[in-house]
């Protein structure tokens, strides 16, 4: 599995330890920054990130922020990403197996550590389940479609 990862300086702490978790289990990490905790803007990173899943570069991506809300508007704006802004494990869990998201948003000055990364790792094991979810799933791609002005 191949993974994007990016934070702003409020969720860069949080991203180090989430890339060492994924390195640990055997990931390809793509880190697009920030690499401090220097003030920077999270839509640079989430713009990255979301770019990387788009194009088919990656799998998946990872981005934290302060809040994860940011980053989960930002990317969001990309047609072909799903992000979700999940602040427990059942959440990531369904975001894979109903909704099918293919950006995880993360919110570093929300969560601890360990949650963070059981966050991750319910994320990593769940799948798009299809069914009655791919209807859902296709009225959105749909509505992407057809929302332009
Ligand atoms: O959570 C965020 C966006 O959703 C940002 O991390 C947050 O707004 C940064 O704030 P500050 O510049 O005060 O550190």
């Amino acid at each position: 599995m191949k993974i994007a990862i990016g934070s702003d300086h409020a969720g860069y702490l949080l991203k180090e330890k989430i890339k060492d978790f994924l390195l640990s289990k055997g990931c390809q990490v793509v880190d697009v920054g920030t690499n401090s905790t220097a003030s920077t803007d999270y839509p640079i990173f989430a713009r990255e990130v979301a770019l990387a899943v788009q194009r088919g570069e990656v799998q998946q991506g990872i981005l934290i922020c302060g809040t994860g809300i940011g980053m989960c508007i930002t990317a969001n704006k990309f047609k072909g990403v799903y992000a979700a802004l999940c602040t427990n494990e059942y959440m990531a869990k369904v975001s894979r197996q109903h909704n099918n998201a293919n950006i995880l948003c993360l919110g570093g000055r929300v969560l601890g550590d360990a949650l963070a990364i059981s966050i991750v790792e319910a994320w990593l094991s769940a799948d798009f389940e299809g069914g009655r979810h791919e209807r859902r799933v296709s009225l959105i791609k749909s509505m992407e479609e057809d929302s332009k002005p």
